[in-house]
C-alpha cells in the first residue's frame, strides 16, 4: 500500500465458526489463513482475545474500519445490520460488500454514518469490484440519471452463457458455486433476489429513492427451459436477466419504475454480449446520454477490490 501513503493493520477477525478476535498489535494474516485452511481454531493464533458473540467483541474493541462481508440475508439482512449500526453508532467507518443491509435501508443507514462523522462505503454490493457506485458518486456527479438498465447478476449470466452454448443448467450452477460466484443459498441468485437487492441500492444511491423489494418486478432464469434458450440462439437473440430502473416522470423526485426479469435480447444490444460472470450497467443521463460499465461482477477476489477501494477512499479522507 506504499502507492497509497498507507499502513493498514488488521487487529480484528471475526467469523461465525471461530468468534470475533483482536490483537492490539496486529494479527498475523498468513498465519490465520493458515490454521483455517488446517482447520484449527483461530484462537491458535498467539497472544488473542476472544469474544465468542461478534457484537460484544466489536463493543469492547473498536477500529478505525469496520469490513462487513457475512453472508447476505435479505430477509432481515442479519446478522450484518447489527454489525453495521453498531460499528457506525462507535464512529467507526463501515465499508462493505453486504447486499442485505444495504437494499433494505441504505438510506438510514448512510443518515446515521453522517450523524457519527463517518463513512459508509458499499462498491463490491453491485457488480463487485467493477467501479459503479463511485462513478455515480464522483463520475456522474451533476448529471441526472433517468434510468439504469444492466446485468447484475454474475452467477446467472454464468448459466445463460453456458445454456446458450448448450450446456447443462444444474452443471453450471455447481461450477458457478465452486467458482465462489453464488450466494451461500444460491436460490437468491436464480430466483432474481440477488439482482433486485442491486435494484434496490442503485435505487438508493443513484436516485436517492428507498424501494421496497415487493414494490420491483421480479422473475428469475429457473423458468428458462433450453428449448427458450436455444430458439432465441436460432433468432440470433440472447436471454439475458436484466435489471433496470427508471423515473416514471422527469420531475425531480418522481417514483421509480424497477424490475428484473429474463430478457431475449437482439444481438444488436450491447448487453447480449456481456458473457459469464461479467455484468454490465447503463446509466442513461442528461448530459452523456448512454453510459456503459463493464466489468466481473462475481469472484472473490474481485468483491475485495471494492472493499480495497473504499477502504483507501476512506484512508484518504481521514489523512485530509
Ligand atoms: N462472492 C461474490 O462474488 C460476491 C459476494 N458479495 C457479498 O460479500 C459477502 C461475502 O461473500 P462470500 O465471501 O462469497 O460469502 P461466504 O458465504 O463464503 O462467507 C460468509 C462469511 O460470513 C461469516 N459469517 C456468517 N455469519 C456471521 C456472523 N454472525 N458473524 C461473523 N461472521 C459471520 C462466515 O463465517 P464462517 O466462515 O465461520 O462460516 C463466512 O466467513 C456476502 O454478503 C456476499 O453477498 C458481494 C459481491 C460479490
Ligand atoms: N452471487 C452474486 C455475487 C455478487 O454479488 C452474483 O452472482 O452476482
Amino acid at each position: 500500500m506504499q502507492h497509497y501513503d498507507l499502513d493498514v493493520k488488521v487487529i480484528s477477525v471475526a467469523t461465525s465458526r471461530h468468534g470475533f478476535l483482536y490483537r492490539e498489535e496486529g494479527l498475523n494474516l498468513p498465519a490465520l489463513l493458515e490454521l483455517a485452511t488446517q482447520k484449527r481454531p483461530l484462537t491458535e493464533h498467539p497472544g488473542v482475545r476472544h469474544w465468542a458473540n461478534v457484537l460484544e467483541g466489536l463493543q469492547a474493541t473498536g477500529g478505525d474500519v469496520l469490513a462487513e462481508a457475512t453472508w447476505t440475508n435479505l430477509r432481515d439482512a442479519e446478522p450484518a445490520m447489527s454489525h453495521i449500526r453498531a460499528a457506525l453508532s462507535q464512529g467507526i467507518h463501515v465499508i462493505t460488500a453486504n447486499k442485505g443491509p444495504m437494499a433494505l435501508a441504505a438510506n438510514e443507514l448512510l443518515l446515521l454514518a453522517q450523524e457519527h462523522n463517518v463513512q459508509l462505503r458499499m462498491e463490491s454490493t453491485v457488480m463487485a469490484g467493477t467501479p459503479v457506485l463511485s462513478t455515480v458518486r464522483e463520475g456522474l456527479a451533476g448529471a441526472r440519471v433517468r434510468a439504469v438498465r444492466g446485468i447484475l447478476n454474475g452467477t446467472t449470466n454464468y448459466i445463460l452463457s453456458a445454456m446458450a452454448a448448450g450446456r447443462g443448467y444444474a452443471e453450471v450452477l455447481k461450477e458457478a458455486q465452486e467458482k465462489g460466484y453464488a450466494e451461500a443459498d444460491p436460490t437468491a441468485d436464480v430466483e432474481g433476489y440477488d439482482a433486485l437487492a442491486k435494484a434496490l441500492i442503485l435505487a438508493a444511491v443513484v436516485f436517492g429513492h428507498t424501494l421496497k423489494p415487493d414494490q420491483v418486478k421480479r422473475e428469475g432464469i429457473t423458468g428458462v427451459t433450453k428449448e427458450q434458450m436455444q430458439r432465441a440462439v436460432d433468432e440470433g437473440k440472447r436471454i439475458k436477466l436484466i435489471a433496470s430502473i427508471q423515473a416514471v416522470s422527469d420531475i425531480g423526485s418522481a417514483p421509480l419504475e424497477a424490475r428484473v426479469e429474463p430478457v431475449a435480447l437482439p444481438l444488436s444490444d450491447p448487453l447480449a454480449h456481456v458473457e459469464g460472470a461479467m455484468n454490465a450497467l447503463t446509466f442513461e443521463t442528461d448530459t452523456l446520454s448512454q453510459v456503459t460499465i463493464i466489468g466481473p461482477g462475481a469472484g472473490r477476489l474481485e468483491t475485495g477490490q471494492g472493499l480495497l477501494a473504499d477502504l483507501i477512499a476512506v484512508a484518504g479522507a481521514l489523512n485530509r
